[in-house]
Protein backbone atom coordinates (compact mmCIF):
# COMPACT_ATOMS: atom_id res chain seq x y z
CA UNK A 1 0.00 0.00 0.00
CA UNK A 2 1.47 3.71 -0.60
CA UNK A 3 -0.78 6.40 0.30
CA UNK A 4 0.27 9.65 -0.67
CA UNK A 5 0.79 12.14 2.49
CA UNK A 6 0.85 14.87 0.83
CA UNK A 7 -2.09 15.18 -1.32
CA UNK A 8 -4.96 17.03 -0.04
CA UNK A 9 -7.96 15.23 -1.88
CA UNK A 10 -8.95 11.94 -1.68
CA UNK A 11 -11.22 10.07 -4.71
CA UNK A 12 -12.99 6.94 -3.61
CA UNK A 13 -13.48 4.45 -6.74
CA UNK A 14 -15.60 1.38 -6.59
CA UNK A 15 -14.46 -1.42 -9.13
CA UNK A 16 -10.00 -1.79 -9.35
CA UNK A 17 -10.73 -3.35 -12.41
CA UNK A 18 -9.70 -2.77 -16.11
CA UNK A 19 -11.35 0.72 -16.79
CA UNK A 20 -10.66 1.85 -12.98
CA UNK A 21 -7.23 1.17 -12.93
CA UNK A 22 -6.42 1.97 -15.98
CA UNK A 23 -8.77 4.78 -16.75
CA UNK A 24 -10.57 6.51 -13.97
CA UNK A 25 -7.85 5.67 -11.15
CA UNK A 26 -5.10 7.15 -13.91
CA UNK A 27 -6.77 10.54 -14.38
CA UNK A 28 -7.63 11.46 -10.81
CA UNK A 29 -3.92 10.58 -9.73
CA UNK A 30 -2.63 12.99 -12.29
CA UNK A 31 -5.00 15.27 -11.07
CA UNK A 32 -3.61 15.00 -7.42
CA UNK A 33 -6.00 13.15 -5.69
CA UNK A 34 -5.19 10.43 -3.24
CA UNK A 35 -6.54 7.29 -4.29
CA UNK A 36 -8.82 4.35 -2.38
CA UNK A 37 -9.57 1.19 -4.34
CA UNK A 38 -13.22 -0.37 -3.17
CA UNK A 39 -13.68 -3.92 -5.03
CA UNK A 40 -15.06 -7.06 -3.59
CA UNK A 41 -12.12 -8.62 -5.14
CA UNK A 42 -9.76 -9.86 -2.13
CA UNK A 43 -7.09 -11.32 -4.43
CA UNK A 44 -7.02 -7.73 -6.16
CA UNK A 45 -7.24 -5.75 -2.99
CA UNK A 46 -4.53 -7.63 -1.58
CA UNK A 47 -2.31 -7.17 -4.56
CA UNK A 48 -2.86 -3.28 -4.45
CA UNK A 49 -1.79 -3.20 -0.94
CA UNK A 50 1.08 -4.87 -1.37
CA UNK A 51 2.21 -3.17 -5.12
CA UNK A 52 3.87 0.69 -3.93
CA UNK A 53 2.92 1.57 -7.71
CA UNK A 54 1.37 0.32 -10.64
CA UNK A 55 1.86 1.19 -14.36
CA UNK A 56 -0.63 2.33 -17.17
CA UNK A 57 1.28 0.58 -20.67
CA UNK A 58 -0.88 2.28 -23.44
CA UNK A 59 -0.05 0.01 -26.41
CA UNK A 60 -0.33 1.20 -30.16
CA UNK A 61 0.81 4.57 -31.87
CA UNK A 62 2.03 7.02 -29.64
CA UNK A 63 1.53 5.65 -26.35
CA UNK A 64 3.35 6.07 -23.39
CA UNK A 65 3.80 4.66 -19.82
CA UNK A 66 2.36 5.71 -16.69
CA UNK A 67 3.25 5.11 -12.93
CA UNK A 68 -0.05 5.25 -10.52
CA UNK A 69 1.14 5.77 -6.98
CA UNK A 70 -0.29 7.27 -3.83
CA UNK A 71 -3.31 4.35 -3.54
CA UNK A 72 -4.93 2.23 -0.65
CA UNK A 73 -7.16 -0.97 -1.92
CA UNK A 74 -10.32 -1.76 0.72
CA UNK A 75 -12.15 -4.51 0.25
CA UNK A 76 -15.74 -3.36 0.18
CA UNK A 77 -17.62 -6.79 1.03
CA UNK A 78 -15.63 -6.99 4.36
CA UNK A 79 -14.70 -3.89 5.32
CA UNK A 80 -17.46 -1.60 4.95
CA UNK A 81 -16.96 0.38 8.27
CA UNK A 82 -13.24 1.68 6.73
CA UNK A 83 -15.26 2.36 3.65
CA UNK A 84 -17.48 4.28 4.97
CA UNK A 85 -15.03 6.62 6.75
CA UNK A 86 -13.15 7.11 3.35
CA UNK A 87 -15.99 8.07 2.05
CA UNK A 88 -16.71 10.26 4.55
CA UNK A 89 -13.50 12.09 3.89
CA UNK A 90 -13.74 11.99 0.60
CA UNK A 91 -13.64 14.75 -2.32
CA UNK A 92 -14.92 12.45 -5.03
CA UNK A 93 -16.25 9.33 -5.24
CA UNK A 94 -16.83 7.39 -8.63
CA UNK A 95 -17.60 3.76 -9.72
CA UNK A 96 -16.44 1.44 -12.84
CA UNK A 97 -18.21 -1.80 -11.29
CA UNK A 98 -21.35 -2.16 -14.12
CA UNK A 99 -24.32 -0.84 -14.61
CA UNK A 100 -26.12 -3.93 -12.99
CA UNK A 101 -23.58 -3.41 -9.51
CA UNK A 102 -24.46 -0.08 -8.64
CA UNK A 103 -27.14 -0.69 -6.03
CA UNK A 104 -25.26 -2.73 -4.55
CA UNK A 105 -22.48 -0.02 -3.61
CA UNK A 106 -24.79 2.49 -3.08
CA UNK A 107 -25.36 1.90 0.35
CA UNK A 108 -22.03 2.19 1.48
CA UNK A 109 -21.67 5.76 -0.37
CA UNK A 110 -24.97 6.50 1.55
CA UNK A 111 -23.28 5.50 4.52
CA UNK A 112 -20.53 7.90 3.79
CA UNK A 113 -22.70 10.58 2.96
CA UNK A 114 -24.54 10.75 6.11
CA UNK A 115 -21.43 9.94 8.44
CA UNK A 116 -20.07 13.53 6.37
CA UNK A 117 -18.73 15.87 8.86
CA UNK A 118 -21.05 19.42 8.37
CA UNK A 119 -18.16 21.21 7.33
CA UNK A 120 -16.69 19.08 4.05
CA UNK A 121 -18.04 20.69 0.87
CA UNK A 122 -20.43 18.22 -0.86
CA UNK A 123 -19.33 14.70 -2.24
CA UNK A 124 -19.10 14.83 -5.96
CA UNK A 125 -20.77 11.32 -7.30
CA UNK A 126 -19.96 9.80 -10.26
CA UNK A 127 -20.48 6.62 -12.20
CA UNK A 128 -18.68 5.71 -14.72
CA UNK A 129 -20.38 3.08 -16.83
CA UNK A 130 -21.14 1.67 -19.94
CA UNK A 131 -25.15 3.13 -19.99
CA UNK A 132 -27.13 6.06 -20.59
CA UNK A 133 -27.17 8.37 -17.14
CA UNK A 134 -25.54 6.17 -15.63
CA UNK A 135 -25.50 7.79 -12.52
CA UNK A 136 -28.98 9.18 -12.40
CA UNK A 137 -29.31 4.75 -11.82
CA UNK A 138 -27.00 5.05 -8.67
CA UNK A 139 -28.05 8.37 -7.45
CA UNK A 140 -31.90 7.14 -7.37
CA UNK A 141 -30.37 3.85 -5.12
CA UNK A 142 -28.07 6.40 -2.86
CA UNK A 143 -31.17 8.48 -2.00
CA UNK A 144 -33.05 5.49 -0.80
CA UNK A 145 -30.66 4.27 1.21
CA UNK A 146 -29.54 7.74 2.50
CA UNK A 147 -33.24 8.02 3.19
CA UNK A 148 -33.01 4.47 5.44
CA UNK A 149 -29.75 6.73 7.30
CA UNK A 150 -32.51 9.28 8.09
CA UNK A 151 -31.33 11.66 5.57
CA UNK A 152 -34.09 13.12 3.12
CA UNK A 153 -33.35 14.57 -0.24
CA UNK A 154 -32.74 17.90 1.75
CA UNK A 155 -29.89 16.69 3.44
CA UNK A 156 -28.34 14.81 0.62
CA UNK A 157 -28.20 17.57 -1.54
CA UNK A 158 -26.54 19.65 0.77
CA UNK A 159 -23.60 16.98 0.97
CA UNK A 160 -23.43 15.40 -2.67
CA UNK A 161 -23.47 16.37 -6.28
CA UNK A 162 -24.41 13.55 -8.57
CA UNK A 163 -23.34 14.11 -12.19
CA UNK A 164 -23.15 11.82 -15.47
CA UNK A 165 -20.32 11.13 -17.20
CA UNK A 166 -19.37 9.61 -20.39
CA UNK A 167 -16.38 7.20 -20.49
CA UNK A 168 -14.56 6.06 -23.10
CA UNK A 169 -10.66 4.08 -23.79
CA UNK A 170 -10.72 0.47 -24.56
CA UNK A 171 -9.02 -1.56 -21.48
CA UNK A 172 -8.75 -4.85 -22.57
CA UNK A 173 -8.98 -7.89 -19.75
CA UNK A 174 -5.08 -7.92 -18.72
CA UNK A 175 -3.15 -11.30 -19.35
CA UNK A 176 -2.75 -12.75 -15.94
CA UNK A 177 1.14 -12.42 -14.59
CA UNK A 178 1.24 -8.69 -14.67
CA UNK A 179 0.55 -8.24 -11.33
CA UNK A 180 -1.80 -4.94 -11.29
CA UNK A 181 -0.40 -3.19 -14.29
CA UNK A 182 -2.68 -2.29 -17.49
CA UNK A 183 -2.64 -2.55 -20.76
CA UNK A 184 -4.41 -0.14 -22.56
CA UNK A 185 -5.25 1.80 -25.68
CA UNK A 186 -3.55 5.08 -25.75
CA UNK A 187 -7.08 7.03 -26.60
CA UNK A 188 -9.19 8.37 -23.81
CA UNK A 189 -12.61 10.52 -23.16
CA UNK A 190 -14.28 11.99 -20.36
CA UNK A 191 -17.24 13.91 -20.39
CA UNK A 192 -18.78 14.85 -17.92
CA UNK A 193 -22.10 17.18 -17.13
CA UNK A 194 -21.18 21.27 -15.88
CA UNK A 195 -24.47 21.65 -14.60
CA UNK A 196 -24.50 19.94 -11.11
CA UNK A 197 -21.17 21.48 -9.79
CA UNK A 198 -21.88 24.81 -11.20
CA UNK A 199 -18.90 27.04 -10.79
CA UNK A 200 -17.42 24.20 -8.17
CA UNK A 201 -16.70 21.21 -10.69
CA UNK A 202 -13.26 19.43 -9.13
CA UNK A 203 -10.25 20.14 -11.53
CA UNK A 204 -9.39 17.12 -13.59
CA UNK A 205 -7.15 17.47 -16.18
CA UNK A 206 -7.90 15.79 -19.27
CA UNK A 207 -12.03 15.79 -18.75
CA UNK A 208 -14.25 17.52 -20.94
CA UNK A 209 -16.87 19.17 -19.31
CA UNK A 210 -20.28 19.41 -21.12
CA UNK A 211 -23.83 21.20 -21.06
CA UNK A 212 -25.62 18.27 -21.82
CA UNK A 213 -24.28 14.89 -21.86
CA UNK A 214 -27.15 13.23 -23.77
CA UNK A 215 -25.75 13.86 -27.45
CA UNK A 216 -21.86 12.48 -25.88
CA UNK A 217 -23.13 9.59 -24.23
CA UNK A 218 -25.57 8.48 -27.05
CA UNK A 219 -23.00 9.14 -29.54
CA UNK A 220 -20.34 7.29 -27.74
CA UNK A 221 -22.36 3.99 -26.80
CA UNK A 222 -24.42 3.68 -30.17
CA UNK A 223 -20.88 4.09 -32.19
CA UNK A 224 -18.12 2.95 -30.05
CA UNK A 225 -20.68 0.73 -28.28
CA UNK A 226 -22.23 -0.78 -30.99
CA UNK A 227 -19.93 -1.04 -33.17
CA UNK A 228 -17.83 -3.03 -30.96
CA UNK A 229 -20.06 -5.86 -29.60
CA UNK A 230 -21.11 -6.01 -33.50
CA UNK A 231 -17.45 -6.81 -34.07
CA UNK A 232 -17.41 -9.41 -31.18
CA UNK A 233 -20.68 -10.96 -32.25
CA UNK A 234 -19.71 -10.88 -35.91
CA UNK A 235 -16.51 -11.77 -35.35
CA UNK A 236 -17.25 -14.46 -33.02
CA UNK A 237 -19.38 -16.24 -35.48
CA UNK A 238 -16.21 -16.30 -38.44
CA UNK A 239 -14.22 -17.87 -35.64
CA UNK A 240 -11.85 -14.72 -34.72
CA UNK A 241 -10.66 -14.60 -31.05
CA UNK A 242 -9.33 -11.19 -31.31
CA UNK A 243 -11.41 -7.92 -32.00
CA UNK A 244 -8.72 -6.58 -34.02
CA UNK A 245 -8.31 -10.19 -35.94
CA UNK A 246 -12.19 -9.97 -36.15
CA UNK A 247 -11.95 -6.61 -38.30
CA UNK A 248 -9.80 -7.86 -40.57
CA UNK A 249 -12.10 -10.10 -42.04
CA UNK A 250 -13.52 -8.66 -44.69
CA UNK A 251 -16.89 -9.58 -44.19
CA UNK A 252 -17.26 -8.87 -40.78
CA UNK A 253 -15.51 -5.37 -41.31
CA UNK A 254 -18.40 -4.60 -43.87
CA UNK A 255 -21.26 -5.90 -41.60
CA UNK A 256 -19.92 -3.61 -38.78
CA UNK A 257 -19.32 -0.61 -41.32
CA UNK A 258 -23.19 -1.40 -41.96
CA UNK A 259 -24.41 -1.22 -38.31
CA UNK A 260 -22.36 1.99 -37.81
CA UNK A 261 -23.62 3.56 -40.96
CA UNK A 262 -27.45 3.27 -39.51
CA UNK A 263 -26.21 4.90 -36.23
CA UNK A 264 -24.88 7.70 -37.67
CA UNK A 265 -28.13 7.99 -39.58
CA UNK A 266 -29.96 8.18 -36.26
CA UNK A 267 -27.36 10.60 -34.61
CA UNK A 268 -27.03 12.68 -37.33
CA UNK A 269 -31.09 12.84 -37.73
CA UNK A 270 -31.46 12.77 -33.95
CA UNK A 271 -28.87 15.61 -32.31
CA UNK A 272 -27.51 17.28 -35.78
CA UNK A 273 -24.11 16.23 -35.95
CA UNK A 274 -21.93 17.29 -39.04
CA UNK A 275 -22.49 13.79 -41.51
CA UNK A 276 -19.03 14.13 -42.27
CA UNK A 277 -17.80 14.96 -38.87
CA UNK A 278 -19.71 11.29 -37.42
CA UNK A 279 -18.32 9.27 -40.65
CA UNK A 280 -14.83 11.03 -39.02
CA UNK A 281 -15.25 9.80 -35.50
CA UNK A 282 -16.71 6.18 -37.01
CA UNK A 283 -13.41 5.74 -38.71
CA UNK A 284 -11.15 6.86 -35.95
CA UNK A 285 -13.15 4.55 -34.06
CA UNK A 286 -13.06 1.48 -36.40
CA UNK A 287 -9.02 2.07 -36.35
CA UNK A 288 -9.16 1.51 -32.82
CA UNK A 289 -10.31 -1.39 -32.77
CA UNK A 290 -8.16 -2.75 -35.33
CA UNK A 291 -5.16 -2.21 -32.87
CA UNK A 292 -3.09 -5.34 -33.10
CA UNK A 293 -1.61 -3.88 -29.89
CA UNK A 294 -4.27 -4.67 -28.12
CA UNK A 295 -5.08 -7.82 -26.51
CA UNK A 296 -9.24 -7.67 -26.87
CA UNK A 297 -11.13 -10.67 -27.17
CA UNK A 298 -14.48 -11.29 -28.46
CA UNK A 299 -15.19 -12.50 -25.10
CA UNK A 300 -14.92 -9.73 -23.43
CA UNK A 301 -17.00 -7.12 -25.86
CA UNK A 302 -19.52 -9.71 -26.07
CA UNK A 303 -19.99 -10.56 -22.81
CA UNK A 304 -22.82 -10.04 -20.93
CA UNK A 305 -25.64 -10.11 -23.86
CA UNK A 306 -28.46 -9.88 -22.54
CA UNK A 307 -27.92 -6.43 -20.82
CA UNK A 308 -26.32 -5.48 -24.70
CA UNK A 309 -29.88 -6.51 -25.77
CA UNK A 310 -32.19 -5.14 -23.48
CA UNK A 311 -34.16 -1.89 -24.58
CA UNK A 312 -32.22 1.36 -24.20
CA UNK A 313 -28.79 -0.18 -24.75
CA UNK A 314 -26.05 -0.27 -28.04
CA UNK A 315 -28.55 -2.59 -30.34
CA UNK A 316 -32.44 -2.03 -29.54
CA UNK A 317 -32.15 1.65 -28.46
CA UNK A 318 -30.68 2.95 -31.75
CA UNK A 319 -32.91 0.24 -34.06
CA UNK A 320 -36.02 1.21 -32.16
CA UNK A 321 -35.37 4.92 -32.32
CA UNK A 322 -34.93 4.23 -36.27
CA UNK A 323 -37.88 2.08 -37.01
CA UNK A 324 -39.96 4.91 -35.43
CA UNK A 325 -38.73 7.36 -37.47
CA UNK A 326 -39.30 5.05 -40.55
CA UNK A 327 -35.50 4.43 -40.92
CA UNK A 328 -33.58 1.00 -41.66
CA UNK A 329 -32.55 -0.93 -39.45
CA UNK A 330 -31.55 -4.18 -40.97
CA UNK A 331 -27.86 -4.43 -40.29
CA UNK A 332 -28.30 -3.79 -36.65
CA UNK A 333 -31.21 -6.05 -36.54
CA UNK A 334 -28.29 -8.50 -38.10
CA UNK A 335 -26.40 -7.45 -35.58
CA UNK A 336 -28.83 -8.92 -32.62
CA UNK A 337 -29.03 -12.12 -34.55
CA UNK A 338 -25.30 -12.40 -34.32
CA UNK A 339 -25.52 -11.67 -30.94
CA UNK A 340 -27.94 -14.16 -30.16
CA UNK A 341 -25.53 -16.90 -30.88
CA UNK A 342 -22.78 -16.10 -28.20
CA UNK A 343 -22.85 -19.05 -26.08
CA UNK A 344 -19.58 -18.51 -24.43
CA UNK A 345 -19.85 -21.24 -21.89
CA UNK A 346 -18.12 -18.62 -18.78
CA UNK A 347 -20.27 -15.98 -19.39
CA UNK A 348 -23.14 -16.16 -17.16
CA UNK A 349 -25.63 -14.39 -19.11
CA UNK A 350 -24.58 -16.03 -22.04
CA UNK A 351 -25.92 -19.23 -21.13
CA UNK A 352 -29.02 -17.80 -19.52
CA UNK A 353 -29.78 -16.26 -23.09
CA UNK A 354 -29.13 -19.86 -24.42
CA UNK A 355 -31.69 -21.48 -22.25
CA UNK A 356 -33.89 -18.89 -23.13
CA UNK A 357 -33.54 -19.39 -27.01
CA UNK A 358 -34.05 -23.21 -25.98
CA UNK A 359 -37.23 -22.62 -23.71
CA UNK A 360 -40.66 -23.14 -23.84
CA UNK A 361 -41.72 -19.19 -23.99
CA UNK A 362 -43.27 -18.05 -27.77
CA UNK A 363 -40.85 -16.28 -29.86
CA UNK A 364 -42.93 -13.32 -29.43
CA UNK A 365 -42.69 -13.47 -26.20
CA UNK A 366 -38.94 -13.74 -26.11
CA UNK A 367 -38.50 -11.18 -28.03
CA UNK A 368 -40.38 -8.93 -25.58
CA UNK A 369 -38.82 -10.25 -22.84
CA UNK A 370 -35.42 -9.82 -24.32
CA UNK A 371 -35.58 -6.80 -25.86
CA UNK A 372 -38.62 -4.61 -24.50
CA UNK A 373 -40.18 -4.33 -27.44
CA UNK A 374 -44.27 -5.26 -27.37
CA UNK A 375 -46.23 -5.76 -30.19
CA UNK A 376 -47.24 -3.21 -31.87
CA UNK A 377 -43.86 -1.65 -31.66
CA UNK A 378 -42.65 -0.86 -35.36
CA UNK A 379 -39.04 -3.00 -34.63
CA UNK A 380 -41.14 -5.52 -32.62
CA UNK A 381 -42.37 -7.66 -35.64
CA UNK A 382 -38.65 -8.06 -37.20
CA UNK A 383 -37.08 -8.71 -33.55
CA UNK A 384 -39.52 -11.97 -33.46
CA UNK A 385 -38.40 -13.17 -36.79
CA UNK A 386 -34.41 -12.85 -35.25
CA UNK A 387 -35.77 -14.68 -32.66
CA UNK A 388 -37.21 -17.78 -34.39
CA UNK A 389 -33.93 -17.67 -37.00
CA UNK A 390 -31.71 -17.83 -33.62
CA UNK A 391 -33.93 -20.33 -32.30
CA UNK A 392 -33.55 -23.07 -35.82
CA UNK A 393 -29.53 -22.40 -35.76
CA UNK A 394 -29.37 -23.63 -32.01
CA UNK A 395 -27.29 -26.98 -32.22
CA UNK A 396 -29.47 -29.40 -31.27
N1 LIG B 1 -12.90 -1.93 -20.07
C1 LIG B 1 -13.29 -0.98 -20.90
O1 LIG B 1 -12.80 -0.85 -22.02
C2 LIG B 1 -14.36 0.00 -20.46
C3 LIG B 1 -14.40 1.26 -21.07
C4 LIG B 1 -15.39 2.16 -20.73
C5 LIG B 1 -16.32 1.81 -19.77
N2 LIG B 1 -16.26 0.59 -19.19
C6 LIG B 1 -17.28 0.30 -18.18
O2 LIG B 1 -16.66 0.26 -16.90
C7 LIG B 1 -17.33 -0.70 -16.07
C8 LIG B 1 -16.30 -1.71 -15.56
O3 LIG B 1 -15.74 -2.37 -16.69
P1 LIG B 1 -14.33 -3.08 -16.60
O4 LIG B 1 -13.97 -3.46 -17.99
O5 LIG B 1 -13.38 -2.28 -15.79
O6 LIG B 1 -14.74 -4.41 -15.80
P2 LIG B 1 -13.85 -5.26 -14.79
O7 LIG B 1 -14.57 -6.54 -14.62
O8 LIG B 1 -12.43 -5.28 -15.22
O9 LIG B 1 -13.93 -4.42 -13.42
C9 LIG B 1 -15.06 -4.37 -12.62
C10 LIG B 1 -14.60 -4.48 -11.18
O10 LIG B 1 -15.74 -4.24 -10.33
C11 LIG B 1 -15.58 -5.10 -9.21
N3 LIG B 1 -16.87 -5.24 -8.54
C12 LIG B 1 -17.89 -6.06 -8.86
N4 LIG B 1 -18.87 -5.92 -7.95
C13 LIG B 1 -18.46 -4.99 -7.06
C14 LIG B 1 -19.04 -4.40 -5.89
N5 LIG B 1 -20.26 -4.76 -5.45
N6 LIG B 1 -18.32 -3.48 -5.21
C15 LIG B 1 -17.08 -3.11 -5.64
N7 LIG B 1 -16.49 -3.63 -6.74
C16 LIG B 1 -17.17 -4.54 -7.42
C17 LIG B 1 -15.04 -6.39 -9.80
O11 LIG B 1 -14.45 -7.21 -8.81
C18 LIG B 1 -14.04 -5.85 -10.82
O12 LIG B 1 -12.75 -5.72 -10.24
C19 LIG B 1 -18.44 -1.29 -16.93
O13 LIG B 1 -19.63 -0.56 -16.73
C20 LIG B 1 -17.93 -1.06 -18.34
O14 LIG B 1 -18.96 -1.01 -19.28
C21 LIG B 1 -15.30 -0.33 -19.50
O1 LIG C 1 -18.06 -2.76 -21.04
P1 LIG C 1 -19.21 -3.31 -21.85
O2 LIG C 1 -19.48 -4.74 -21.58
O3 LIG C 1 -20.44 -2.44 -21.75
O4 LIG C 1 -18.78 -3.20 -23.38
C1 LIG C 1 -17.60 -3.86 -23.82
C2 LIG C 1 -16.71 -2.89 -24.59
O5 LIG C 1 -17.39 -2.47 -25.75
C3 LIG C 1 -16.35 -1.68 -23.73
O6 LIG C 1 -15.81 -2.03 -22.51
C4 LIG C 1 -15.38 -0.76 -24.50
O7 LIG C 1 -14.09 -1.30 -24.49
C5 LIG C 1 -15.37 0.63 -23.92
O8 LIG C 1 -16.67 1.10 -23.75
C6 LIG C 1 -14.55 1.60 -24.72
O9 LIG C 1 -14.73 2.87 -24.22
Amino acid sequence: MSEVSGASRTAVHFGAGNIGRGFVGLLLHNAGYRLVFADVAAPLIDAINATPSYTVHEVGEGGVDHVVDGYVGVNSATNEAELVDRIADADIVTTAVGPNILKFVAPAIARGIAARPAAAGPLAVMACENAINATDILEASVRAAASEEGLDDDAVDARAVFANTAVDRIVPAQAPGQGIDVRVEPYFEWAIEQGPFGDDAPEIPGVTWVDSLGPYIERKLFTVNTGHASSAYFGRRAGAEKISDALALPEVHAKVEAVLAETKALLVAKYGFAPEQQQAYVEKILGRFANPELPDTVERVGRAPLRKLSRHERFVGPAAELAERGMPADALLEAMGAALAFDVPDDEEAMRLQAMLGGDSTDAALAEELTGLAPGHPLHDAVVTVVKEARAAQPV
